[in-house]
């Protein structure tokens, strides 16, 4: 599995907790609240991540990031937004 894999699989699931609920998923039970619940998480998470990195922590800035990563995504997924059109922000932005 490539490292760009991981994120669309990620995504892929996420996607799937949102149109297919599951009572034991924490991402569907964040979905199912709407966008405030995983708003709120994002926001938490990226203060994680600038302590951490302020804090020179390596371990803990890596195990953050992956939070905030999976909590973007869980915002986005609620909005709908598809990763392909993130991709294809970042696509157009190269030089
Ligand atoms: N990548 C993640 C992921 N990252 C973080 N989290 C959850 O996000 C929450 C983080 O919130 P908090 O920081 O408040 O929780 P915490 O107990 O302090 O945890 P840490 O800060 O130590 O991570 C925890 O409950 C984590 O389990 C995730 N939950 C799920 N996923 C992915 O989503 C998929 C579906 O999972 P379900 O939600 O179980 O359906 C999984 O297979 C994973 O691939």
């Amino acid at each position: 599995m490539t490292d760009t894999d991981i994120f669309e699989e990620l995504y892929e699931v996420i996607e799937d907790r949102r149109d297919a609920p599951r009572e034991d998923s924490y991402t569907s039970s964040l979905l199912e609240e709407g966008v405030d619940a995983p708003l709120e998480k994002l926001g938490e998470e990226a203060t994680e991540v600038t302590l951490a990195a302020k804090n020179d922590d390596t371990d803990e800035l890596v195990h953050e990031s992956a939070d905030l990563i999976y909590h973007l995504y869980v915002v986005l997924t609620a909005r709908d937004i598809e990763l392909e059109e993130v991709v294809e922000e970042l696509e157009e932005r190269r030089g």
